[in-house]
């Protein structure tokens, strides 16, 4: 029902229920009487201090026929309101993004509002306007029907920047101009420097809404909340002023970084290459396994993995990381057994197997059997997962790298067999790498100080059995492990047994999640 302010029915619209609020007024879902038709009722009051409605009516008949522009219906005024009947779309990305109550959005459905939006903006551009006020409430999914295309809305700070009757670009200027847009995204130029609006400030805005969907908490200067006077206003704008596009984007894919700073050297007039953007951050999805559509599908569905994922050759110098990482893996090896344990160890046997998988991987596959690393690519999902399994992989990585006791570790212990059983099986780049993290952990004497030998029965039965002895025998050992540097070295042996063979043998198997399993228990224990 509509409040107090509102009368029930305005220009034989009904209003039914308020859709949101703003600076402007408040919009409404509202049916016409005799048509019945449902659209978004946008409401100002016709003396409000800036009577955006007034502009914003004017550029839908400019964009309409662009894919996710809404339609305007009917305008007026009645009753003291101004209002806009548009057409009735989804919920806009502040609503979703809030009510998931995640702290990120997921990299593959900022991939496809990268995607989109830059389309849109395409499409605005070309007709000679700027949006000027991109932000996550700004952008909305589709009516059902639609719910995998992003609409662009709010035109009420839009402006035309090419002259329709000479065709020419608007002029820059020097004199610094009042502020128009938004606290979070509103560029550098156009919020801090008091810069006049053009193609590359709504980019640069963009580009600031990917990198904070990506954020834990957000962008820096968003954290505070809305500033509440100068003070706190000037504090905001210095803070975004005085972070680099790598300071904001260190955890991010390198694609954001690089956006970001495109934009930022964007000339006042230039056009923007939309195309390679959009493509860039296609190949970006693709190559994350998320597959090349642009399609917003909200909730991110869980992965589904096909029976037969498609094995991915590794390239040359993914090989060279792979050899890397196994090659520290073997040094750590061999400092862990001589520091800790005090056993006499012949590196030629014990290194053996991790040996030669890192010089197989250097050099290539063989002509009977390519070597064949999965990454987070490899599951082929036909729908994007909700968190990636090479996100989670990664921020597993982080916390087992950050850990400082067995409790935390055996949490991050249990929250990747969790992962490994809700995404897929299959031992991932990213798998290896937590897996080297946690050895580390577990090997790094600054950490853990409790250093019992090891007896040399332990060590010498590790001849390479076949890969289910192995691993049916450390989820028996795993139980009574006496001390961290144990578990670190069989947190060893299980990298070894699964790097043998072929990728198509690295799904982890009854037994292998038997250990994992028992390594958290264990690390409880041996708090
Ligand atoms: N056409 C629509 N269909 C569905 N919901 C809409 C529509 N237009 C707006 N909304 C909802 O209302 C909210 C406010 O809309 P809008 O941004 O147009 O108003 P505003 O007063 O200009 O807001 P702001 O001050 O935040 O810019 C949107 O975030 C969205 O949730």
């Amino acid at each position: 029902m509509p409040s107090d302010e509102y009368p029930q029915v305005i220009a034989n619209w009904f209003l039914i229920d308020e859709l949101g609020s703003g600076y402007s007024g408040s919009i409404w879902r509202a049916q016409h009487l005799h048509t019945k038709q449902v659209v978004a009722l946008k409401l100002q009051d016709i003396d409000h201090e800036c009577l955006t409605n007034k502009f914003e009516r004017n550029f839908y008949p400019l964009l309409r026929g662009g894919k996710g522009m809404p339609i305007l219906y009917a305008a007026g005024e009645e009753q003291e309101l101004d209002y806009l009947a548009i057409s009735l779309l989804g919920n806009s990305l502040h609503t979703l993004f809030k009510k998931s109550k995640q702290e990120t959005m997921d990299l593959r459905s900022v991939c496809c509002i990268a995607m989109q939006i830059i389309e849109r903006l395409e499409f605005m551009h070309h007709r000679g306007i700027l949006h000027r006020d991109i932000q996550l409430g700004n952008v909305t999914i589709g009516p059902p029907g639609q719910e995998t295309t992003l609409f662009m809305i709010d035109f009420g700070f839009s402006k035309r920047y090419i002259d329709s009757k000479t065709g020419a670009h608007i002029p820059d200027s020097t004199k610094k101009r009042d502020f128009i847009g938004n606290y979070w995204f509103s560029s550098i130029g156009v919020h801090c420097r008091g810069k006049v609006p053009s193609r590359r400030d709504d980019l640069e805005a963009l580009a600031l809404m990917l990198i904070h969907m990506l954020t834990p908490n957000g962008l820096p200067w968003t954290r505070n909340g809305v500033p509440r006077d100068d003070a706190e206003h000037d504090f905001l704008k210095s803070t975004k002023r005085g972070m680099t596009a790598e300071e904001l984007c260190e955890d991010l894919p390198n694609e954001f970084m690089l956006f970001l700073k495109y934009c930022r050297r964007l000339k006042f007039a230039e056009q923007p290459n939309y195309k390679h953007w959009r493509e860039t951050f296609r190949k970006l999805a693709v190559s994350r396994g998320y597959g090349s559509s642009d399609a917003f599908i909200w909730p991110p569905p869980a992965p589904r993995v096909s029976r037969a994922p498609p094995a991915r050759t590794v390239a040359p110098s993914k090989n060279q990381d792979m050899a890397k990482i196994i090659e520290d893996l073997c040094k750590l090896k061999l400092s862990s057994f001589d520091k800790w344990t005090g056993a006499v160890v012949d590196p030629n046997v014990a290194n053996q197997n991790m040996d030669n998988a890192a010089k197989q991987i250097r050099e290539g596959p063989s002509s009977e059997e390519q070597i064949i690393i999965s990454s987070g690519s490899e599951d082929a999902y036909d729908v994007s997962p909700k968190v990636a399994k090479s996100q989670k992989l990664d921020k597993l990585t982080k916390r087992t790298r950050l850990a400082t006791d067995n409790k935390e570790l055996s949490s991050v212990v249990s929250d990747f067999v969790t992962t490994l059983q809700l995404y897929s099986k299959t031992l991932t780049r990213e798998g290896f790498a937590f897996l080297e993290a946690l050895h580390k952990q577990l090997a790094d004497p600054s950490v853990f100080l409790q250093a019992t030998s090891l007896r040399s029965s332990e060590i010498s039965a590790e001849v390479i059995p076949a890969k289910l002895d192995v691993l049916a025998r450390l989820s028996l050992r795993v139980l009574s492990a006496k001390n961290n540097a144990i578990l670190g070295e069989m947190v060893r042996e299980f990298v070894d047994v699964m790097q043998r063979g072929p990728s198509s043998a690295r799904a982890i198997p009854k037994n292998g999640f038997a250990f994992l399993e028992g390594l958290a228990q264990r690390l409880n224990v041996l708090r």
